[in-house]
């Protein structure tokens, strides 16, 4: 499909000489709006005139027309548009007022389909949203193999991000994407990256797709593998053993899915050659910008693709906005998607805060829950690696098949925590955030942050393990006295999630750009004074507790 006004009018015969002032006016619009060094995309939530193929039941349509979209932002773009619309004019031009008519009908077909996926989008000429996966044929002519791969995977209509992200990237346009975690973005990205490829072809490394950790890489290449499914694609994951090859300057393949280190190893060493890359893809683009290691990173591996017409496209369930500012300076022409509200949790998972008081309270709390409901697989979040293997060693008393996955563990080890996890051979997994991000484990029930979070954005991840893919999950966020000033960054987000908060946190004072990761007392119901632990031989260890309390001991309702 082609790009810029041509793309307008893709699947309308239009005389474009006979309507030239008309054509024209939508030219100067799309003009106007990259003038400002790209920036204007984004500052104002805009949609143009749309690509115009579907034709829709005109019943269905007159409906449509007459109801009103209150505050909808698409409309706001359809307003300054209102003189080519006027009623008298449209009487007056027949020929030329029927195509105008039919290319307001489609952007406002579009406006409320999008109303009613709470789909949001910014850009010019923004590609009409899919009704079903079978447009991917109708419209984009797909090859058969992709919808039996979809079918087969149990896919039946595409989620909201996937019906809007998918025809901007097949319609070659550059695209940021913001939907809740567990919402299908995978299958967002490497739907359109599979029908542009087409088929296997020996040019170099064609595709490539950075994920910030080992595993989110590896699971993205099964997805991706899974996806392509009788087709001869050449879908490779940058593990060690291929970045120890002396030389990779002839490699190739059509998608190479990587973290950005061993991408960046495999430029300076290896001298990969990244030139003809033709989609790149960042997923959970706003740890991949995270000022620190990771931007450092992906800083060559964005430059080594130096193809110009290379199509880059950001995805994450949070985008904060200095990650908006970064992408701007490095997209073209882009595309903004956000589903649902920006920086949000998903509304699927019911999100519970725990008064602790100590670190101790903590351990307390969890045994008692585990206690009382154990409903496995549940994942637990803790601060740091040695907190890990510190509640690890916790657990190994309690008789529960707990497993444990933190950075310290060699790759097999790692994998297996996960296999295991998956497979429900351990029902707990403790980890630290090296999995918060990205990972599917399709039927965790519930989350425990045992660790405050150190961000807001950190928690909607990892609670984000859970409830994915439209299913319901819990999340139960621990706190102690040290963590009630950063209490109410994580009550913003469940309030917008619609859980209920106490009032008195949403009457804490705010705190921003603060991450916080206080030093805790190490994780053990052992006396402190207790250098080297006795053997102890079948008898009860039943400590002295503080009371197990929900709330903090000055706290005012
Ligand atoms: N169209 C669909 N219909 C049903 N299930 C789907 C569909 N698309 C994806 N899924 C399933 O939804 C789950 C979540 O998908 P995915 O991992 O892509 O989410 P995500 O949005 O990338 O989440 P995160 O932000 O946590 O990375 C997966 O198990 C996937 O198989």
């Amino acid at each position: 499909m082609e790009k810029g006004a041509n793309f307008l009018f893709a699947g309308v015969n239009f005389n474009k000489k006979k309507f030239s002032s008309d054509f024209a006016r939508f030219q100067e619009k799309k003009e106007s709006d990259n003038s400002v060094e790209g920036f204007s995309l984004f500052e104002s939530e805009k949609t143009e005139p749309e690509e115009v193929k579907v034709s829709v039941n005109k019943r269905k349509r007159k409906a449509i027309v007459s109801e009103s979209v209150e505050g909808f932002n698409v409309f706001k773009s359809s307003k300054q548009s209102a003189p080519l619309v006027n009623e008298e004019n449209v009487k007056e031009e027949d020929g030329q007022t029927k195509a105008k008519k039919e290319l307001y009908r489609q952007m406002e077909w579009d406006a409320l389909f999008r109303k009613k996926y709470n789909i949001h989008v910014s850009g010019a000429n923004v590609p009409s949203p899919l009704k079903t996966f079978a447009d991917l044929s109708s419209r984009y002519g797909s090859k058969s193999y992709l919808l039996r791969n979809l079918a087969e995977l149990g896919y039946k209509e595409p989620t909201p991000i996937q019906r809007q992200a998918i025809p901007v990237l097949l319609s070659d346009r550059e695209c940021f994407a913001c939907a809740p975690t567990g919402s299908g973005k995978t299958l967002a990205f490497l739907c359109p990256m599979l029908m542009k490829l087409k088929q296997t072809s020996k040019a170099g490394i064609r595709a490539v797709i950075l994920c910030p950790t080992r595993e989110l890489a590896a699971q993205t290449t099964r997805e991706c593998k899974k996806l392509a499914k009788g087709k001869k694609f050449r879908i490779k994951l940058m593990k060690k053993e291929l970045v120890r090859r002396a030389d990779l300057s002839k490699f190739s393949c059509d998608i190479l899915i990587s973290t950005p280190l061993r991408l960046r190893l495999a430029i300076r060493k290896r001298k990969i050659d990244l030139s003809r890359v033709e989609y790149l893809v960042l997923d959970e683009a706003d740890k991949l910008f995270e000022v620190g290691d990771l931007l450092k990173q992906i800083d060559p591996v964005v430059k080594a693709c130096s193809n110009p017409s290379i199509i880059r496209s950001l995805f994450s369930a949070t985008l904060p906005d200095f990650v908006e500012e970064l992408a701007r300076s490095i997209m073209h022409d882009a595309v903004r998607v956000i589903v649902g509200r920006k920086n949000t949790a998903s509304e699927s998972i019911k999100q519970k805060l725990v008064y602790a008081g100590s670190e101790e309270g903590k351990l307390l709390a969890l045994r008692q829950s585990f206690a009382e409901s154990l409903n496995p697989p549940v994942l637990i979040f803790v601060q740091s690696k040695e907190r890990a293997k510190e509640l690890y060693g916790e657990l190994a008393f309690d008789n529960i098949r707990a497993g444990v996955m933190h950075s310290d563990l060699s790759q097999t080890q790692r994998d297996d925590a996960v296999d295991d996890f998956r497979a429900g051979k351990t029902w707990v997994l403790i980890a630290t955030d090296v999995i918060a991000r990205g990972m599917d484990f399709k039927g965790v029930s519930c989350v425990i942050n045992y660790d405050f979070p150190d961000s807001a954005s950190a928690y909607i991840h990892r609670i984000g393990r859970s409830g994915r893919a439209g299913r319901s999950g819990e999340a139960i966020t621990f706190y102690t006295e040290d963590d009630i000033p950063f209490l109410r960054n994580i009550a913003n987000v469940m309030k917008a999630s619609g859980c209920e908060v106490p009032s008195w946190i949403m009457a804490l004072p705010k705190l921003k750009g603060k991450k916080h990761r206080p030093r805790r007392d190490s994780i053990s119901t052992a006396p402190k004074d207790e250098k080297v632990l006795p053997k102890l031989k079948g008898k009860k260890r039943r400590p002295r507790r503080d009371s197990i309390s929900t709330r903090p001991k000055d706290a005012e309702e």
